[in-house]
């Protein structure tokens, strides 16, 4: 069986003497899929920045590809998220950003994917425009267009739909579909049901930083010496 792209167990989160995390474990296969939900607050956030290694975990145990997320150049390059908002370049256009990633990917900019991308996630009329003149829906779908445009084999996705209308969120579910279908595996948060049914996968359900007891995604105890 292939190792798990993700493996997750005991985890524990805690900010001074409050803990927000507690009994998270998961694995996600290459090629799946797994869903964070939960109320604001829930811990869905801070599970995904263990993941990413941008938190550190209290206790327990984060794997990815096999080892600790170490936020090196090597780990980067295999995993896109958008737990953190990026910064966008001043001056250059919707487009030269999805173009400018495709490029720091090792891929050909002008192969047709930033095309697709723009085009799928409705940005074809704003690709001369700069990122400061979007609204905040259309700066959530260039996010996506950039965090798409470069394969990566892990996607960690903080609520993609949010900021969307009802008309693209089927969309970005597809997308994410395909990431699938060509082996890659999505961690994602979300608060919209319509959206996480569309995706058809696994679903920990998160209260109070805890995993509810019906969940597939089951709590694990933390084995790690
Ligand atoms: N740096 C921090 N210091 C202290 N507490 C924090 C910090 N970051 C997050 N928290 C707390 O941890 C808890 C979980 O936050 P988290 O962002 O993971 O929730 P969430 O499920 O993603 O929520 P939302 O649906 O609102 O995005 C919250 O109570 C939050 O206030």
């Amino acid at each position: 069986m292939d190792e798990p792209v993700v493996t997750v167990v005991g985890l524990r989160v805690a900010y001074g003497s409050v803990t927000v995390v507690r009994d998270v474990g998961f694995d996600l296969p290459p090629g799946g899929a797994l869903c964070l939900v939960g109320e604001n607050g829930a811990g869905k956030s801070t599970v995904l920045r263990c993941v990413t290694g941008l938190v550190e975990p209290s206790a327990g145990r984060v794997r990815v590809f096999g080892a600790a997320p170490d936020g090196t150049a090597s780990f980067w390059r295999r995993v896109v998220t958008t737990v953190e908002q990026p910064s966008w370049y001043a001056g250059l256009t919707v487009r030269e950003h999805v173009e400018l990633v495709r490029l720091a990917g090792g891929d050909d900019p002008t192969d047709g994917r930033v095309d697709e991308l723009l085009d799928v996630l409705g940005l074809n009329d704003l690709g001369d425009s700069t990122p400061d003149r979007l609204s905040s829906g259309e700066r959530q779908r260039l996010l996506l267009a950039t965090a798409l445009a470069r394969p990566a084999e892990l996607l960690v996705l903080d609520e993609p739909e949010q900021r969307l209308d009802s008309a693209i969120r089927p969309v970005v579910a597809g997308l994410l579909d395909e990431h699938r279908a060509i082996g890659g595996s999505v961690l994602l948060a979300s608060h919209d049901p319509v959206f996480v049914a569309a995706l058809d996968c696994p679903v920990i359900r998160l209260h109070s930083g805890a995993p509810m007891p019906d969940d597939p995604g089951r709590p694990r105890p933390d084995v790690s010496a």
